[in-house]
């Protein structure tokens, strides 16, 4: 499937240097050089895909660059190339400021070859000195073994080094000229929902799109979408989302017909959001040329609670469907759509999208049962990973269907997938582990259908979380930890006690007995915010590089020390790791704005 935003994919741009010397040592180091950019090149390219699937594109110089002209002809030929990043590699000494990548936007890292034939971490350290004397943070990497010259393998720290910097660098470059689909605006005064425009502007080069929600009623009465996808839709929808138990009163219950009709808008409630994201050819082709542009939005939130869903059907079936990586058209790439149009949930959705490629789970951080709590109300035992307790996350409306956990990885563990490698059965299963509920109309008084799930095994996962402080600005917090399966007698009793038709999640931080992790209470008293965004796997530190990149400081973490990889020179404004990300954050301010 093609990257559905406007604008070509960045690709990572490799600079082999060189010591430009010529009549002996250049001639000498420049096939070893070439190889070197060669080999990282093919590492980046075999080992990683954007979310839309399509393979990541290395750019290398023509040649190598031993002096400032071959500096500017490799910053010509990046910039016609629509390179994002920029990777420099060298085995050798080489003319540091003369050669460096000058561009202030580029995210930057130096691989200086550990090899004593010729002095590549001279170099390494000679070009990082360069870079933080001009205020370029630029990312140093050096293998910890010294390897033979000619030796083009790449050992595993530097290859764990490479592909964090190229996977953070190319999140950087992806969100850069993008846009946040605001639909709606503050939802029932939840800060992350006062959409904050110069932050996603100056942190992240994201421009928003303020939308009012009666652009939905317009299109719907309209008619601006695809009818004859709206069919299509309306069908699968009819087969693979099965209504669940109306949970609501008596007196609040709607009879069979509005139920239809509910479902009816709330699939073409589904439509408009994605037209609006990324527009829609069809559109365009009935005449709707700008409503079939789209708002090329690589993530969106919609208000839905309050006043919309005091009067229409709310957007939880809308914000699932597009969370999730697939739809009636089929397994797809997911979308990045928050709930409560809460704006830092989108965006903390979004690092761990581009950084995985899979879909997102949006939760509220609900509540923390401690194994005593469990015991005084279930009469049970809290075992396992859940012994020390456990936090209840739980949403309505957007966290991806693939966090039904029914795909499995190749030993048959429950994982979350890149939508490429979801099999039709697979996504089946999601859906049959899926229930709709009509919406609870003491919450929704609209209707609408809640998906209703609980997320089925353990799984590694990484919560994190954007959150806004005045005088500092943004800060990120980040908890690893896992999914875990409650028995179903324990998970149903603590589930009734909330709101048991929207999906669940119970997850177990990974605790290192220091500060906000020093038990699970903990890591839930020191949440930041109501939200957080879940994504597969243990990110943090690939969290941590991309927090560094877009100068964000890291206040909470459970990332091992020796994981955490930033620009070099972080180290210069002190040993301990947390205030030196600050100071540095600070100093270097937000990539494309300025702070005051
Ligand atoms: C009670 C509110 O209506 C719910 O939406 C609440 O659980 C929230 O999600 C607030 O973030
Ligand atoms: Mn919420």
């Amino acid at each position: 499937m093609a990257n559905r935003l406007i604008g070509s994919l960045p690709k990572v741009g490799i600079r082999p240097v060189i010591d430009g010397r010529e009549n002996g040592v250049r001639e000498s180091l420049e096939t070893q050089v070439m190889d070197l950019a060669k080999a990282a090149a093919a590492l980046i390219e075999e080992t990683l895909r954007f979310p839309s699937g399509e393979q990541v594109e290395c750019v290398i110089a023509d040649t190598c660059i031993g002096g400032v002209a071959e500096a500017a002809m490799c910053a010509e030929k990046f910039k016609k190339e629509g390179v994002g990043i920029s990777l420099t590699v060298t085995p050798c000494w080489c003319y540091g400021t003369e050669v460096m990548d000058t561009d202030p936007l580029m995210p930057k890292a130096v691989w200086g070859f550990n090899g004593t034939e010729r002095p590549g971490a001279v170099y390494l350290a000679a070009a990082l000195a360069g870079y933080s004397q001009k205020g370029l943070p630029t990312f140093g990497i050096y293998g910890r073994e010294v390897q033979d010259a000619g030796d083009t393998n790449i050992p595993k720290d530097v290859q764990e080094k490479l592909l964090r910097f190229v996977k953070s660098g190319l999140a950087v470059a992806q969100m850069n000229g993008k846009s946040y689909l605001s639909l709606g605006y503050s939802s029932m005064g939840i800060a992350g929902s006062m959409v904050d425009a110069n932050f996603l502007q100056d942190y992240l080069g994201v421009r928003t799109e303020f939308v009012e929600s009666v652009e939905i009623l317009r299109r719907m009465d309209e008619g601006i979408y695809d009818e004859e996808e709206f069919q299509k839709a309306l069908a699968w929808t009819k087969e693979n989302c099965k209504e669940g138990e109306d949970r609501n009163k008596p007196e609040d219950q709607v009879d069979a017909a509005r139920k239809a009709l509910e479902w009816e808008t709330v699939v073409k409630m589904t439509l408009i959001c994605r037209d609006m994201m990324n527009g829609n050819q069809k559109l365009i082709d009935r005449g709707y040329r700008e409503e079939g542009l789209g708002r090329n939005a690589i993530m969106g939130g919609f208000q839905g609670q309050r006043q919309w869903t005091d009067y229409q059907p709310n957007a939880d079936f809308t914000e699932a469907i597009l969370n999730s990586s697939f739809d009636w058209n089929g397994i797809r790439q997911a979308y990045v759509f928050a709930t409560e149009n809460d704006s830092l949930n989108a965006v903390s959705m979004l690092f761990g999208h581009l950084l995985t490629n899979t879909s997102q789970i949006f939760s509220d951080v609900r509540t923390y049962w401690s194994p005593e709590a469990v015991k005084r109300v279930t009469g049970k035992e809290l075992s396992g990973l859940a012994k020390d307790g456990v936090i209840h996350l739980i949403n309505s409306g957007s966290t991806t269907l693939d966090a039904t956990a029914q795909q499995k990885d190749g030993a048959g563990n429950p994982t979350m997938k890149p939508y490429w490698e979801i099999s039709e059965k697979e996504v089946q299963d999601c859906l049959d582990a899926t229930e709709w509920p009509q919406a609870i109309r003491d919450y929704f008084r609209g209707g609408g259908f809640s998906s209703q799930f609980k997320t089925q095994g353990e799984m590694p996962v990484t919560m994190c979380r954007i959150n806004m402080v005045k005088g500092i600005g943004p800060v990120l917090q980040i908890a690893e930890g896992w999914t875990v399966e409650l028995p179903e007698d324990v998970h149903f009793t603590l589930d009734e006690r909330t709101n048991p038709t929207w999906p669940t999640t119970w997850f177990v931080p990974k605790l290192n007995g220091k500060g906000a992790f020093k038990d699970v209470y903990s890591v839930m008293a020191n949440w930041g915010a109501n939200h957080g965004a879940i994504s597969y796997g243990h990110i943090g530190a690939d969290l941590i590089t991309l927090a560094a990149m877009l100068r964000i400081p890291v206040n909470m973490h459970n990332v091992e020390e020796e994981q955490v990889f930033r620009p070099s020179a972080w180290s210069a404004f002190g040993e301990d790791k947390e205030g030196a990300d600050y100071r540095a954050c600070t100093t270097y301010g937000p990539l494309y704005g300025m702070t005051k």
